[in-house]
């Protein structure tokens, strides 16, 4: 992936999300740190156009969040915070179908990608389940299929292990290192990226750091200590 921030910075009427910058990420797996409010999701939604630079530009593979935002969110999957807020339809199977019957696909071919995704995460056992009903690793292991299942190049977690017991947290961080997916992760929970090629750190809407996760995880100790 190619992810370029060109004096891009977002703000929201006075107040500042995030302070203009300007970085190119190449790496496989990119790690967010900050403490709340320091404007990761701000800069994880400004890659797939979610949230739109009120300043600069930002591009992904050559393509401007602006004026290519259909292509852009096709290429970035996004899973939220709450996967719960993702879901659309009612039971796992035809939740994570709808993305690709939005593309026009045919119910059997739906049916075989569908099938290909969940036993690719283990998971085939949820096709019928209700998702409201499943536990918080389930729902996030099925949010993962629902954006996998779309073929985008680059997957943007946030906070994917928030709320999440140890067993389903080790779940998720095995399924995540497993990806062959370019990722960005945002995560309060620093093991989970203490072992990527990249760490950016937020503080206060501003890119405090940039470095390899060992330097990031002790700056930012010693930021907010
Ligand atoms: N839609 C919005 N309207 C107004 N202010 C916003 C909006 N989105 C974010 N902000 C503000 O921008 C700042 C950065 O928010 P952001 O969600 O990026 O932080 P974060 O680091 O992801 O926080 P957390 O760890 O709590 O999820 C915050 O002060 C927030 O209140």
């Amino acid at each position: 992936m190619d992810i370029r921030f060109e004096g891009a910075g977002a703000r929201f009427g006075e107040r500042i999300a995030l302070e203009p910058l300007t970085l190119t990420l190449t790496e496989r797996r990119i790690g967010i740190i900050g403490l709340n409010g320091s404007g990761k999701t701000t800069f994880a939604r400004m890659i797939n156009g979610l949230t739109k630079p009120t300043e600069g530009r930002v591009t992904v593979n050559g393509l401007d969040t602006r004026d290519d935002a259909a292509s852009v969110l096709s290429m970035v999957g996004f899973i939220f915070q709450n996967p719960q807020n993702q879901i659309i339809l009612p039971i796992v199977r035809d939740d994570i179908g709808f993305g690709l019957k939005n593309r026009g696909m045919g119910k059997a071919e739906i049916r075989t990608a569908v099938d290909v995704v969940l036993a690719r995460f283990q998971v085939s056992h949820l096709a019928e389940r209700r998702a409201h009903e499943l536990s918080g690793g389930e729902l996030q292991l099925a949010a993962l299929c629902a954006v996998l299942v779309t073929r985008p190049q680059v997957l943007i977690l946030d906070e994917p292990t928030n709320q999440l017991d140890l067993k389903n947290r080790a779940l998720v961080e095995r399924t995540i290192e497993g990806l062959n997916e370019d990722v960005v992760v945002i995560s309060h929970d620093l093991e989970l990226v203490d072992d990527f090629d990249r760490v950016l750190v937020f503080d206060k809407g501003r890119l405090a750091v940039d470095a390899p996760p060992e330097e990031a995880i002790t700056r930012y100790r010693e930021l907010v200590a």
